[in-house]
């Protein structure tokens, strides 16, 4: 750690397990650097071990498997900069294992099922991001990811999502209304009835009433634009590249919405598409270009997802520069 923080910004990455936000967090590495930031997985508040749910039917989406007392006692301290001992969810043998000591640090980024259900926790969070994959989508990659490279089956796959689907509704998909970034990913409108689920159709809806958040937009601020970028400038094989900005309603709140359906046939060309896009809080044109090329065998670098994940990831840098300076003011003052 690079001395110890005057002031700790927290960030909150919600999810289901195998949407992406994995990938997200080494994205947060590029604009953080692996010093400034620390990531608590909350898989550690497993209040429940594997045995235990299985005994009691109780799955590890519902919250009686989670102790959020001490999660928010834990982050709390974080935040005021002191040192906690975390408890370890092992994945390995479904047990809990030893605490270690997890030290304050200028960027904490809390990801996984909860970061967005308990009031408290919430309350704490400067800056957050929901991940809402849809089901088609969410079966092909998890049957992509379990039967290639876990070897499983795929009716298998397809049962433990139908098994979790339950829970996942009651208890995680309602974070969505609290985030102020989310990123729904959903099957093509460009192919009719597609069942490949390669092309996607990305959506990033941006609260418009965060304090201090400016929402990225195309063109114009405030209108609706469709835009169809294929042409001299931007290469689009089959079937092309469709492109949405507009204003809408979400859990009763205005949004600004983003969207891209179709995929990028040369990365290096996205130049194209960041110069029409304002207020992307880089710190120079073709930073989001250059950030999105610095890992194009990431998933999704060359769809929205890989965009809009830099997009988001640029927000919580201007939000965790603006809190800075902010902090620094007012101690200057004193
Ligand atoms: N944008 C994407 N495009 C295509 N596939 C993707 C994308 N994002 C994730 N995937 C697929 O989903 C898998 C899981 O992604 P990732 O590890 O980032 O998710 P996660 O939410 O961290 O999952 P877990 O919690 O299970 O570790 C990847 O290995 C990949 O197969
Ligand atoms: O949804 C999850 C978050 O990663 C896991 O299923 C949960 O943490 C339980 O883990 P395991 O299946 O290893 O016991």
């Amino acid at each position: 750690m690079t001395g110890k923080p005057e002031n700790v910004v927290l960030i909150g990455v919600a999810g289901d397990s195998g949407c992406g936000k994995s990938t997200f967090l080494r994205r947060l590495i590029d604009l953080f650097g692996e010093e400034l930031m620390t990531v608590i997985c909350l898989d550690d508040y497993h209040s429940l071990d594997r045995k235990q749910r299985k005994e009691t039917g109780i799955t590890a989406l519902d919250p009686r498997a989670n102790n959020f007392d001490l999660m928010y006692e834990q982050i709390k301290a974080l935040k005021s900069g002191q040192a906690i001992d975390k408890p370890i969810y092992n994945h390995e043998t479904g047990l809990i294992d030893p605490p270690e000591r997890i030290e304050p640090n200028h960027i904490i980024v809390i990801e996984g099922l909860h970061p967005l259900y308990d009031e408290r926790v919430r309350s704490l969070i400067d800056f957050s991001v929901y991940f809402d994959i849809s089901d088609e989508v969410k079966i092909a990659w998890k049957i992509q990811r379990d039967m290639a490279e876990r070897g499983h089956r795929y009716e298998d796959v397809l049962a433990q999502i139908n098994s979790r689907k339950p829970d996942f509704t009651k208890y995680i998909e309602p974070q969505r209304e609290f985030a102020d970034v989310v990123l729904q990913v959903l099957p093509t409108n460009l192919i009719k009835n597609d069942q490949d689920r390669k092309v996607l159709r990305v959506r990033m809806l941006q609260r418009e009433d965060k304090e201090g958040f400016e929402p990225v937009y195309l063109f114009d601020e405030g209108s609706t634009i469709q835009w169809t970028p294929c042409g001299r400038k931007l290469s689009c094989s089959y079937p092309g590249m469709q492109l949405y900005y507009g204003s809408d309603v979400y859990y009763g709140r205005y949004v600004s919405v983003l969207e891209v359906d179709g995929q990028f046939d040369n990365l290096e060309e996205v130049i194209y598409i960041e110069t029409h896009l304002s207020k992307t809080s880089t710190k120079y044109q073709g930073e989001l270009t250059h950030l999105l090329l610095q890992h194009r065998e990431y998933p999704g670098s060359n769809n929205g997802t890989g965009l809009f994940q830099v997009l988001t990831g640029l927000k919580m840098r201007a939000t965790y520069e603006r809190l800075t300076a902010k902090e620094a003011k007012l101690a200057a003052k004193v």
